[in-house]
């Protein structure tokens, strides 16, 4: 799996000094998540916008089980250079599994929303037909993680897409690899 050159990048933006809050910030979090987002897009933003990242819009996806989850908060953004997507994400206290930390299904589920994002927003509709996910080291609950999602090849029908669960200092969670298929017959609606 190729890695994507955006996340040292996303790193480095994290821990860069200045920048300002993007005008787009969604409304409905928590002020402490919110809180938590100003510092990471105070210090990241402004390359960010360097890098070329687009804003996402979140108004169309409310029943999605990964981004209208209450315990899940979830900021988009896509790459326009390659269509990578990273979720910011904090996760809440009662998407638990091992005590204190997230359940091993909540990650895989914002693992392939993440990459399904990246997917859907750079081709026709395909679904999930594959997901093997690595877990690397537990998330703790009540903690922001970084997940990006990235397409490595299309063939016909098929695409294989990676994703990566972080810590926003870089230190790996979880990784995934996935298999997409674009339906031949129906193309239900998300
Ligand atoms: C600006 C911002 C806006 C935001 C905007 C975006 C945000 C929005 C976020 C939404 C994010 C949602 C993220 C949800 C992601 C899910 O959760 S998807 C749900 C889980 N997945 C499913 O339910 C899929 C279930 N599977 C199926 O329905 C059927 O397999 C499919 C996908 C319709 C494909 O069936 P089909 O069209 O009949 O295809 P079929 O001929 O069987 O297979 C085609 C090829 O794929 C291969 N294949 C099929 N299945 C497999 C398999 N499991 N393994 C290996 N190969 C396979 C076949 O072998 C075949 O290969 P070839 O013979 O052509 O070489």
């Amino acid at each position: 799996m190729q890695k994507p050159s955006f996340q040292p990048y996303y790193v480095k933006a994290l821990s860069s000094e200045q920048a300002q809050l993007p005008t787009w910030f969604p409304s409905g979090h928590s002020e402490e998540f919110q809180l938590i987002l100003r510092k990471l897009f105070e210090r990241g933003f402004r390359l960010m916008r360097k890098l070329n990242i687009q804003k996402g819009n979140l108004s169309n996806i409310s029943k999605n089980f990964v981004l209208s989850n209450p315990q899940i908060h979830v900021v988009m953004l896509r790459r326009a250079l390659d269509g990578s997507v990273i979720y910011l994400a904090r996760v809440g206290s009662q998407v638990q599994g091992p005590s204190g930390f997230m359940h091993g299904g909540a990650t895989a589920a914002l693992l392939d929303d993440c990459v399904s994002s990246a997917v859907l927003l750079s081709g026709p509709f395909a679904m999930t037909v594959q997901l093997n996910v690595q877990y690397r080291k537990p998330v703790p609950l009540n903690s922001v993680v970084v997940v990006e999602g990235y397409i490595d090849q299309t063939n016909g029908r098929k695409t294989i897409a990676g994703g990566k669960m972080y810590h926003p200092d870089g230190a790996l969670y979880a990784e995934a690899t996935l298999l997409f298929v674009k339906p031949r017959l129906v193309e239900p609606k998300m």
